[in-house]
């Protein structure tokens, strides 16, 4: 479909010059290797000056990814390529560069190519089915009686990629997504971010979905909002992440998932259904949302930085599985690049690890972090940040670093908890929220730890300085022992910030 062509192509190549692009700080973001360290700071300030040569270096930057198969934007461009081949008559001698084309795509993860070749096709001849009737579930969101002149009979075939969610991707009509969210009824939103509202839904054959409906900002930054999140969903496929199921580009940006029928982690820790979260469903998260970060670290074709872990991007199924969700922030790392610098700062205060504030530095420890400040949310049930601003962070230090665990455990559990885990919890968080990078934990460890098969909680500091592989963040910061005094400094920076913007 032409017009859907257009809608993508064009931000990709002019207003959205990578993938990650909630945020405007595209043009300073340093991504030059042999860069010496010390320098890259002032570097990025620099390019900021100069956006004229910080936007030559993003053109060349678009260009590399555009040629690179596996990355979020040479798959776009592969499959709009492919598109622009198939829409023509597709006449004999075309057919070998469609295959060509297929293959180029490239996507080492199967499912993930086949979904967007899929997910291209379909966007092209787009489905025009209407809902038949909807099942009497009790948890159904609200259906308008218009829904009841739907034609039971009015078929087509792209009804049967949205059967299986598991191995396709599906490309909705607006009518599709009005008449499975009672036409965005306000009754079923589930939650707000941000960028976009949430609604709950249902499609004719009864499945649930949440559709996000991109609300901030002009067409062309939702454009690019949209294209950031779906670059990187599209290729994840874990147990711990939000399931994808498809997308609409009419009258807006709209992006599907399953519902998860517990919401987030923190709504319910935070809210009037807390006494749910029991002791072994919060073990049971923990233990989850590391599976799932890990899986972004060190099991995608790409090392994938989430940039916004948190507990509202923490959904829950109904047996308490954690799901991350929420990929607008997150970034796909190409192997050679050691760390991203950004000059924005965006993501959640409470969360932010120290050299992310300080010098823009985004690297998997940056995650480990916020992994660290969610540990201590489901432990104390407390929020990262509470109404007046208090860091949990700083609050459960002192706690931790005196072991005085019981005065952390949130109260509402009762005494229930098993002690182990409860050990298990707050030594790994302890590491996760270390101010050093280097001291954390890789999430490989982070997993080892929380299921106790690793020992090296109690070995000296300096034994697991050397256990732990460095990264950019970590020789930056080994040789900025930051000290308290540094540390609360630091924070009334965050403070200052956070109350100007
Ligand atoms: N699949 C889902 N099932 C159930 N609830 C969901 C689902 N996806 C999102 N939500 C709810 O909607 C909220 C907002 O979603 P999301 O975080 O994706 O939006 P956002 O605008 O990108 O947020 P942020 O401001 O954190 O960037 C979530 O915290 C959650 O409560």
């Amino acid at each position: 479909m032409v017009v859907d062509k257009i809608n993508i192509a064009s931000p990709l190549c002019c207003v959205l010059p990578m993938y990650d692009s909630k945020h405007s700080s595209y043009a300073t973001e340093e991504d030059s290797n042999d860069l010496n360290h010390a320098t890259k700071h002032k570097r990025a300030n620099a390019m900021l000056m100069n956006s004229a040569s910080a936007h030559d270096l993003r053109c060349l930057q678009v260009e590399k990814e555009k040629q690179d198969p596996e990355s979020p934007r040479g798959t776009i461009e592969a499959c709009l390529n492919r598109c622009s081949i198939s829409s023509s008559e597709d006449p004999p001698q075309n057919k070998e560069a469609i295959e060509n084309a297929d293959a180029d795509v490239g996507c080492k993860n199967h499912r993930a190519s086949s979904n967007w070749g899929k997910f291209f096709k379909l966007w092209k001849r787009r489905s025009v089915k209407r809902l038949s009737s909807f099942p009497p579930l009790s948890c159904a969101p609200v259906i308008s009686k218009r829904n009841k002149n739907a034609d039971p009979n009015v078929d087509d075939l792209n009804l049967h990629d949205i059967y299986d969610f598991q191995s396709s991707l599906h490309s909705f009509s607006i009518n599709d997504l009005e008449i499975a969210t009672d036409y965005f009824n306000p009754e079923n939103i589930i939650g707000r971010g941000g960028y976009a509202e949430v609604y709950q839904g249902i499609l004719p054959e009864g499945k649930l979905i949440a559709v996000k409906r991109l609300t901030k900002g002009t067409p062309d930054e939702q454009t690019a909002e949209f294209l950031s999140e779906l670059g990187i969903i599209a290729h994840v496929d874990h147990p711990n992440t939000a399931k994808f199921i498809g997308c609409c580009t009419e009258s807006g940006m709209y992006l599907v998932f399953r519902l998860s029928p517990l919401g987030s982690l923190g709504t319910l820790l935070h809210g009037p259904s807390k006494d749910k979260l029991t002791w072994s469903r919060r073990y049971k998260v923990a233990l989850g949302t590391a599976d799932g970060l890990m899986y972004l670290h060190e099991g995608c074709q790409r090392r994938i930085i989430h940039r916004d872990i948190k507990a509202d991007n923490i959904l829950l199924t109904e047996d308490f599985q954690p799901q991350i969700c929420d990929f607008g922030l997150a970034k796909w790392l190409p192997k050679q690049l050691t760390h991203h610098n950004v000059s924005k700062f965006e993501g959640t205060f409470g969360y932010f690890a120290p050299e992310y504030f300080m010098h823009g530095i985004v690297d998997e420890k940056t995650d480990v972090f916020s992994f660290g400040v969610l540990l201590l949310e489901l432990i104390t049930g407390h929020a990262a940040l509470d109404e007046s601003q208090q860091s949990l962070v700083l609050w459960a230090r002192p706690l931790l670093e005196k072991k005085e665990i019981k005065q952390l455990v949130d109260p509402s559990l009762g005494g229930e908890y098993d002690r182990d885990e409860l050990n298990r919890l707050t030594s790994t968080a302890s590491l996760c929220i270390e101010q050093s990078s280097l001291l954390r934990p890789r999430m490989s460890q982070v997993v080892e730890l929380l299921s106790g098969q690793q020992g090296f909680v109690v070995t000296p500091r300096e034994e697991k300085r050397k256990m732990m592989q460095r990264t950019y963040s970590e020789e930056l910061l080994d040789s900025i022992e930051y000290n308290s005094t540094r540390h609360l400094r630091d924070l009334d920076h965050i403070r200052e910030v956070a109350l100007a913007s």
